[in-house]
């Protein structure tokens, strides 16, 4: 089913068009990467796709509904609702502890009390390994233990779909690798949708779907 369309897709900066008409579609509980050379347009079409940036022309549908068409206020309040961002700077807030950090997006939308909040946070924090780190602040953590805290983070209001630029550029070989595993770990037990940009050979394998971008189009690979 399809979860996520782009269609026509185009964004340029000046005079540099980084987006040429991209067409895709995104399946729900799908692991897809992007992959191809620096500066190819990889984060530029992933900030499209979760509403970050506008297109200049063409459309990204969710569940058939035009995103573009929604207003700033609405647009906000979809992103909180339905889509997860894990970037390659984490982005953690220095002066918030690790489970702050994670339940931020969830005070922000406001589903539940702030007991409910926390408590799934907690939970979310023991999936991913990190139980007796909750209370630490970002700065007593290794590097792969706050991606972690960013990942639980896009994760506290059950998303639909997570999209992730580069989300292990930044972890050795070791960490790299467990994040890669909990990602799909995560879409069997939750059933996620992840599409993630990335340089990482064995995540693009690892994925059921590679695309390649090359000079502002998806070509095959
Ligand atoms: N805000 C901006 N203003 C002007 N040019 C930009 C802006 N953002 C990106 N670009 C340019 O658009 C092109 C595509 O950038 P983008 O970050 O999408 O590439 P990428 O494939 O993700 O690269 P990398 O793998 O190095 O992250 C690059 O030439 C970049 O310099």
């Amino acid at each position: 089913m399809s979860l996520l369309e782009v269609k026509g897709v185009k964004r340029s900066y000046g005079n540099l068009q980084v987006l040429r008409g991209i067409d895709m579609v995104i399946r729900r509980g799908e692991v897809v990467a992007i992959v191809g050379a620096s500066g190819a347009g990889k984060s530029t079409l992933l900030h499209v796709m979760g509403t970050l940036d506008k297109p200049d022309s063409g459309t990204v549908s969710f569940d058939n509904k035009n995103l573009f068409r929604l207003s700033e206020t609405e647009l906000a309040e979809f992103r909180n609702r339905h889509i997860g961002f894990v970037f390659q700077f984490h982005n953690l807030l220095a002066e918030f502890t690790a489970l702050e950090n994670v339940c931020m997006p969830a005070y922000i939308g406001k589903w539940g009390t702030e007991k409910e909040i926390r408590e799934k946070g907690k939970a979310l924090l023991g999936v991913l390994g990190l139980s007796d780190r909750g209370e630490h602040l970002p700065s007593q953590l290794s590097g792969g233990e706050q991606q972690r805290v960013a990942v639980a983070r896009a994760l506290i209001n059950s998303p639909d779909i997570v999209f992730a630029d580069e989300p292990s550029g930044n972890l050795d070989s070791h960490n790299a690798e467990e994040l890669h595993r909990l990602f799909f770990e995560l879409r069997k037990e939750m059933g996620c949708t992840f599409v993630i940009v990335t340089h990482n050979e064995q995540l693009a394998e690892m994925a059921d779907r590679r695309l390649m971008m090359k000079d502002g189009l998806l070509v095959d690979s």
